[in-house]
């Protein structure tokens, strides 16, 4: 029978399922005991994430392993390595991108929120069609599985097109689109979580044909509970604006997806403060109905520009449909088409340096 040393460096070998790096570097085999008599070994092993279709998939791997080398029964348990050795290894993680972004010239732009209702939805949408507006190549992903109102947002009402085993995005305002919404059927709820998402997710990534991209929005569940923060972990790493409202406690809570961002190791690259004021056809008078400095201030917190502030304006139509900001309004257009060019001036900026 093996020896403690010797089930050690075996485990050792094996990649940590969330990382992609072997245990022995990440000193991810706590711990091993073996009792002779009954032919029993436990092990405690500490991974990168605990809960995923990874840790279940390890398990198996490890019972097989064990029993192959000669142990009738098999104990295994499961802790979350510790942050700053995941830090250190997360270069390496696996992410569900496959080759279709491999060449690096897409722009992954994450938007963000502390809370629902916000406008995060609203500004991603703008924000795609402007960044299309200035003759980028843009697609978008409409993350927010259990709030997709992206499609009703452009006036989209086909659905994409399948070819061979790819689908196709639908292109609305020179932006490409998919949606949960694309998927499910009308009201039905949807209740997936972990495994499942991460599985839509990955083919939002890799079964569609995006063709060439130069920015790809995504935009995510609001707010900072556990699904915001599976998204954000299963994402490829991105860029991300947090959008809120100018109250000074709609600027704390997003502040908390702010740190849910860095923590899971997304760069915030701005903050978009929406419904800021109401300005009066009449007068031209501004009233700040919601209060003053919320994006102000979660700008100075997170250490970043605040990108734009966005009046309230009413929903524009455009024949039977809803049409983005950005198409109606020419105050609200000139907002975006700043927003929009600042991100392209930093992406430019940042390509020349490299
Ligand atoms: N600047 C604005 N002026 C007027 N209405 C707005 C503005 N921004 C957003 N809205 C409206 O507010 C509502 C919520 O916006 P939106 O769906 O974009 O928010 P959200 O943060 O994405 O919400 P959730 O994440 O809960 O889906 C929508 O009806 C939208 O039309």
């Amino acid at each position: 029978m093996l020896s403690t040393k010797e089930v050690e460096a075996l485990l050792g070998e094996m990649n940590d399922p969330v990382l992609n790096v072997p245990f022995s570097e990440t000193e991810g085999v706590v711990e091993v005991k073996i009792k002779e008599e009954k032919e029993h070994v436990s092990v405690k092993l500490a991974i990168g994430r605990l809960g995923g279709q990874e840790q279940l998939d390890l398990q198996m791997k490890v019972v097989d392993l064990l029993k192959e080398n000669g142990f009738a029964t098999v104990g295994i348990r499961f802790e979350e390595l510790e942050d700053d050795l995941i830090n250190e290894h997360r270069g390496n993680e696996a992410s569900p991108i496959e080759s279709q972004f491999s060449d690096g010239k897409t722009e992954f732009i994450s938007v963000a929120s502390g809370k629902g209702g916000v406008g995060k939805s609203t500004v991603s949408v703008n924000l795609a069609v402007s960044l299309a507006k200035a003759g980028k190549k843009v697609g978008i992903i409409d993350a927010d599985i259990y709030g997709f109102s992206v499609p009703d947002m452009m006036g989209i009402v086909d659905k994409p097109a399948v070819e061979g085993e790819k689908i196709i995005p639908v292109e609305r305002y020179g932006v490409q689109v998919i949606s949960m919404a694309f998927f499910v059927e009308e009201n039905t709820p949807v209740i997936w979580r972990g495994p499942m998402l991460g599985k839509m997710l990955t083919s939002f990534f890799n079964e569609v044909q995006w063709g060439e991209l130069d920015y790809l929005i995504l935009d995510l569940p609001p707010g900072t509970g556990d699904v915001a923060l599976d998204v954000h972990q299963m994402l490829p790493h991105s860029k991300e604006i947090i959008v809120t409202t100018p109250h000074p406690t709609a600027a704390f809570v997003a502040a908390r997806a702010g740190s849910m961002a860095l923590h899971t190791d997304h760069e915030i690259i701005g903050v978009v403060e929406n419904m800021s004021y109401f300005e009066s056809e009449v007068s031209g008078q501004k009233e700040y109905v919601f209060g003053t400095g919320g994006g102000e201030k979660l700008a100075l917190d997170l250490d970043v520009p605040l990108l734009g502030q966005v009046p309230l304006g009413q929903p524009k139509w455009d024949h039977d449909d809803f049409a983005p900001s950005i198409y109606k309004d020419d105050k609200i257009s000139d907002i975006y088409t700043e927003i929009a060019n600042s991100i392209i001036e930093k992406s430019e900026d940042e390509q020349s340096k490299e």
